[in-house]
């Protein structure tokens, strides 16, 4: 079964909404990695909307089990991630007014840069992902610019309507997968999985790790939320002052 990478750029979101110290995702990663994530793996967004550079120095310093960097393939961030050298690299697709990442890398549309990137980050003992969508076409380019990794994006899968679709999609990941494989890539998924549609995925031959973010700290704010206001009725009490 594959590994999970804990994305906790949504704990980064809920602090950014008030632009002051708390929850801190530093904190976030170290509870993640206590409670069994075999990876940490934050976004650091051109336009800053949650997780910060300060978050990414700390967490190359804290994290215990690996980093996992996603990063769009600018010069900017390429100059970043050879500075904090996190364990591996995911490079992402961004657009400033998107709400989430929308679709995979086009590789195959622009091999010549992504062989830079690539170059320019493993040279520097730094592995590349790159989040695609399972099409042969992408995956061909991945292994033609020697990524290390593709990340297959998960979204149209999580998203599907029906079951109908959703076994379409399933499909389209498993094929992906395996195509993957076969040219030499190691292959991580991720995007939009849930408690309740990750284990098709989970279950695919050769699937290494499964990036998660979401749904996991959506879950985390309702399963601590009971706990949250009964310290909260404490401290109204005084029993938090010194
Ligand atoms: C690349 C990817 O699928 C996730 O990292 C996702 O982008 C999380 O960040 P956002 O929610 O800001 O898109
Ligand atoms: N690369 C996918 C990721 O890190 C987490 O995506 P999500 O679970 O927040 O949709």
């Amino acid at each position: 079964m594959p590994t999970l990478g804990v994305n906790i750029d949504h704990v980064a979101t809920i602090r950014q909404a008030r632009r002051t110290v708390e929850p801190d995702p530093v904190a976030a990663a170290v509870l993640a990695e206590l409670a069994g994530a075999d990876g940490i793996t934050v976004h650091l967004r051109e336009d800053r909307r949650h997780i910060q550079d300060r978050d990414v120095r700390l967490l190359r310093q804290t994290v215990r089990t690996h980093l996992n960097l996603e990063m769009a393939a600018t010069d900017e961030m390429v100059a970043i991630a050879l500075d904090i050298k996190p364990d591996y690299v995911t490079l992402v697709p961004e657009r400033r007014e998107e709400v989430t990442t929308e679709g995979g890398l086009d590789i195959a549309g622009q091999v010549d840069r992504m062989t830079l990137v690539v170059d320019k980050l493993q040279s520097a003992g730094i592995p590349v992902s790159l989040f695609i969508d399972a099409d042969e076409a992408q995956i061909a380019a991945s292994a033609k610019v020697k990524a290390k990794f593709v990340e297959l994006h998960t979204g149209k899968y999580a998203e599907a309507h029906d079951e109908a679709s959703r076994q379409k999609e399933l499909e389209v990941l498993e094929k992906g997968c395996e195509m993957a494989l076969a040219s030499g890539l190691r292959v991580n998924a991720g995007h939009g999985l849930t408690y309740w549609n990750v284990y098709p995925v989970a279950a695919i031959k050769g699937m290494e790790e499964l990036n998660i973010g979401h749904t996991i700290i959506s879950r985390a704010v309702l399963v601590g939320l009971e706990r949250a206001v009964r310290e909260m009725k404490e401290a109204i009490l005084g029993h938090w002052s010194s």
